[in-house]
């Protein structure tokens, strides 16, 4: 998978891509992250990338040539057609089906903004799809295409050993994660659950699948009605939350 990132501060992609799971996917070339700053492409002695928003206002619009320029030259690196990104908050929720989704794709072209955003004539013309990290503002899109690349290309096949299995994921099933434990079994915070120790890989599975069910229903009920579960399911989710302490 091929991931170029449109920003005015490239190194800051390039650094996140250097360390952990992108880094490693890189080495086995499973993916590439490739960055592209605007500001080469800006004419004028002071190489401007943004000017005063139309109409007045606070702060700074990204101008549409430096930017497009930009993408140009991204587009033109690769043969292999790029889905054309726009991280921002009015973008559509970014969740682990999105990722899922794109994951699966050849490349991705991600258009980072900074100010108060790019001129909309730009967004109209080049890109395919807005998203959004969460409702909250950052000074820049690049931390939110960091955290686009780093959910990408730990699903790259082959990019997580067997321990890191993305298999077990929260979200993989739409539910969130269950509990963890590791050594030592007896400590001052606590003991490990017995059926961990059990060896009974039926009963782990079905411990740490309900233990999963009932997180999700406590801390994130909205995920539970999309997670379809069956009848019996739902039924132990209903006797679990009713005796509940959480
Ligand atoms: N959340 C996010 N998910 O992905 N990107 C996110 C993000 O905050 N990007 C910000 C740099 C860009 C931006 C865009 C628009 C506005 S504005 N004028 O609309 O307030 C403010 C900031």
């Amino acid at each position: 998978m091929r991931v170029d990132v449109v920003s005015l501060f490239p190194e800051f992609v390039a650094q996140m891509a250097s360390h952990g799971v992108v880094a490693r996917a890189q080495e086995r070339g499973l993916l590439g992250v490739h960055g592209w700053n605007p500001r080469d492409y800006a004419e004028g002695n002071y190489r401007r990338v943004d000017d005063r928003p139309f109409g007045g206002g606070p702060g700074m619009v990204m101008l549409i040539d430096p930017l497009r320029a930009a993408l140009e030259a991204a587009r033109a690196a690769d043969a292999a057609e790029a889905r054309v990104i726009y991280l921002t908050p009015q973008g559509t929720p970014l969740t682990q089906d999105k990722v899922k989704e794109l994951a699966g794709r050849s490349r991705l072209l991600l258009l980072c903004g900074r100010y108060e955003g790019v001129d909309e004539r730009l967004v109209e013309a080049e890109v395919d799809e807005e998203l959004s990290i969460g409702d909250y503002v950052l000074s820049g899109g690049e931390l939110a295409a960091a955290v686009l690349i780093d959910a990408v290309a730990r699903l790259q096949p082959g990019a997580l050993n067997d321990a890191e299995s993305a298999a077990q994921d929260s979200f993989e099933h739409g539910l969130l994660d269950c509990p963890h434990y590791t050594r030592p079994v007896e400590h001052a915070l606590g003991t490990v659950p017995d059926v961990l120790l059990s060896g009974n890989h039926a009963l782990i599975d079905a411990w740490r699948r309900r233990q999963a069910l009932l997180r999700t229903w406590l801390r994130r009920p909205d995920l539970v009605d999309k997670a379809a579960l069956g009848p019996e399911e739902r039924q132990w989710l209903e006797q679990a939350a009713a005796t509940s302490p959480e």
